[in-house]
């Protein structure tokens, strides 16, 4: 059990801090802040360690066959007649959300971009290591007290916040990832506690003053599975605003529904969410992985290349139907999803196109009855809000309006139809070479990058490695592209060579003898072809980012 704490942070009895000293960071690490986060990990453990192994059981049933469905025993909270708390005023238009990691000049960039929120991310497209972890949350005090600035030298350019800004909202991590830097007890925290915890404690008092109206801070809620694991946030949230003395319901939350099994809990996770909620949001990336993840061992359920899974397959476009009729129907938000494209900047062609592929994706979220969309880039911001006004005119959202009753209808076989499509080499490859990349640029710190002219996340690169496993493991026969291959331990190793060799010509040899490129290529290959599939990629790629001071570094 270790014991000794980085000299220079004054922890409160119990916690011991295993991460890098820095005098800006010993300013969000106060004995208080952690005290509080200390607080909230002691309190709701038992709870969170019995959601997890919840999600372990389940996971057992689908493996055994069952399939996910809606749960008898809370038909009452279905068909009951509640609303959740009224949105607040401030965030009452969310037509346009900007995304981004909390790195210091992207935090400004999505502030000023325009957009009526920026979601601050702590999860898919950051790559938690201690640093990234805490700069962040110095970047976000900063931001919150309105003094955030950011000189880059190279360009001689300094970055400030415009008088007008984006609503914040902040997504910590999710219940499954441990903060091993940050010991209680002995025990890694709980990441997402961290986050929440430290963001809250620092920020509350401003953020309510400044930019909340009365209410506030605003979350986003990652890769929930059951409204037992809402119902713990209720609780954190109630245990928050005891100890800042703020009324109940002042913080609000969106959850991302973003696995399969949630979308059988959409009405119980905003009922436990209630007095919280500001909504749901079709997390379409995950909700992808989730699929594949849910039937693991389900042979009649593969999927096709992955860039053929779109909302239009029935499945996806049943969840975003029976999302935006739950949530209007309980009088929140149903906000819609990221779509992949950004702007390509030396093909004005492409990037036409791009942008069209966005218009029409934005198009059939606003016209279907979502009251706001995710953006990737700020480039994109403009089109996105063009669509959703002109769809929408003056209205702050459709809330009131896009009832969708016929959404009622939909059943359980709509949620979980076969997508359709067909299975090719090219696909196997792009995966892989994908995967492996972004995994590079995650072991390097950077959990959001542009790969061939898309936005690749953590929840992206999730497809990719869940469709190789899975194609691998049935061993599919690749039929889309003629060649009628099938997938196997060899084929799949003659891939990973020849991407590896691939990526190296495109990166130029320089930057992939420095990367990470090797290291990543051998845990994703291991994640593919492990008999059992992993829970998430980051959780064992997580181990090679925990660095521990004092030295040496131990591994989780
Ligand atoms: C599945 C999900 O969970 S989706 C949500 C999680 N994913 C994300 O949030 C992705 C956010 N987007 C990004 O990280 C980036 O846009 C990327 C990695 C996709 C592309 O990055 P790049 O190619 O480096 O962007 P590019 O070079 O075009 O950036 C141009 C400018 O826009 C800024 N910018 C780009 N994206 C963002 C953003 N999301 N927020 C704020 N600023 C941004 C850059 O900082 C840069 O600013 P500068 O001109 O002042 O230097
Ligand atoms: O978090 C969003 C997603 O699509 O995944
Ligand atoms: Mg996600």
């Amino acid at each position: 059990m270790a014991k000794k704490t980085v000299v220079g942070y004054e922890a409160p009895d119990g916690v011991d801090i295993r991460g890098r000293y820095d005098e800006e960071l010993a300013k969000i690490l106060t004995k208080d802040a952690l005290q509080f986060v200390a607080d909230l990990q002691r309190e709701f453990w038992s709870q969170i360690k019995y959601a997890m192994e919840c999600r372990r059981e389940a996971k057992r049933r689908y493996n055994e066959g069952a399939l996910p469905s809606f749960d008898p025993a809370t038909r009452y909270v279905r068909e009951g007649d509640w609303v959740c708390a009224p949105v607040p005023p401030a965030v009452a238009d969310r037509k346009v959300e900007i995304t981004g990691p909390v790195e210091r000049k992207m935090i400004i960039n999505a502030l000023n971009s325009g957009a009526k929120v920026f979601m601050a991310d702590f999860e898919d497209a950051l790559s938690p290591s201690w640093e990234n972890l805490m700069r962040g949350q110095v970047n976000l005090k900063d931001a919150v007290d309105g003094t955030i600035s950011f000189h880059d030298q190279a360009r001689n350019r300094v970055y400030r916040l415009n008088d007008q800004t984006a609503q914040l909202f902040v997504r910590p991590r999710g219940w499954h990832l441990p903060e091993a830097h940050i010991l209680i007890d002995g025990e890694p925290a709980t990441g997402c506690l961290v986050d929440f915890g430290l963001y809250f404690f620092h920020n509350y008092a401003t953020f309510r003053r400044r930019q909340g109206e009365g209410f506030g801070p605003f979350f986003y809620l990652p890769k929930m599975e059951h409204s037992r694991e809402a119902k713990i946030w209720n609780c954190v949230f109630e245990r928050a605003e005891k100890m800042a003395g703020i009324e109940r319901g002042s913080i609000r939350a969106t959850v991302l529904i973003e696995t399969l099994p949630a979308v059988f809990q959409m009405d119980e996770i905003l009922y436990e969410l209630r007095d919280h909620s500001v909504g749901l949001n079709c997390g379409r990336w995950d909700y992808i992985f989730s699929y594949v993840k849910t039937f693991q061992g389900h042979s009649d359920r593969l999927l096709p290349d992955r860039v053929q899974v779109g909302m239009t397959q029935h499945f996806m476009k049943s969840y975003s139907d029976l999302l935006i009729r739950t949530c209007h129907r309980r009088g929140a938000h149903a906000m819609g999803g990221m779509a992949a494209q950004i702007p390509i900047r030396d093909d004005p062609a492409a990037n036409e196109a791009a942008l069209d592929l966005v218009r029409k994706d934005k198009q059939r979220e606003v016209r279907a009855g979502h009251d706001g969309t995710w953006a990737a880039h700020p480039g994109l911001i403009p089109a996105c809000m063009e669509v959703f006004n002109n769809n929408m005119g003056n209205a702050a959202n459709q809330i009131q309006t896009m009832k969708r009753e016929d959404a009622a209808n939909i059943t359980e076989e709509d949620l979980i139809q076969r997508p359709r499509g067909v299975r090719t080499m090219e696909g196997l490859r792009l995966n892989t070479r994908v995967g492996i990349q972004y995994l590079a640029a995650w072991l390097t710190g950077t959990g959001s990058v542009p790969l061939y002219n898309l936005m690749e996340d953590a929840a992206t690169a999730e497809i990719s490695r869940v469709q190789n496993w899975q194609w691998l493991k049935y061993g599919v026969e690749l039929d889309g592209d003629g060649l009628g291959v099938k997938v196997s331990l060899d084929l799949f190793g003659r891939v990973v060579e020849e991407e590896m060799a691939r990526i190296e010509r495109e990166v130029g040899r320089e930057k992939f003898k420095k990367g990470m490129y090797k290291e990543a290529c051998k845990i994703f290959t291991r994640q593919c072809t492990t008999p059992t599939l992993d829970d998430f990629l980051t959780l064992d790629a997580y181990n090679h980012i925990v660095t521990h001071h004092p030295k040496p570094s131990s591994r989780l």
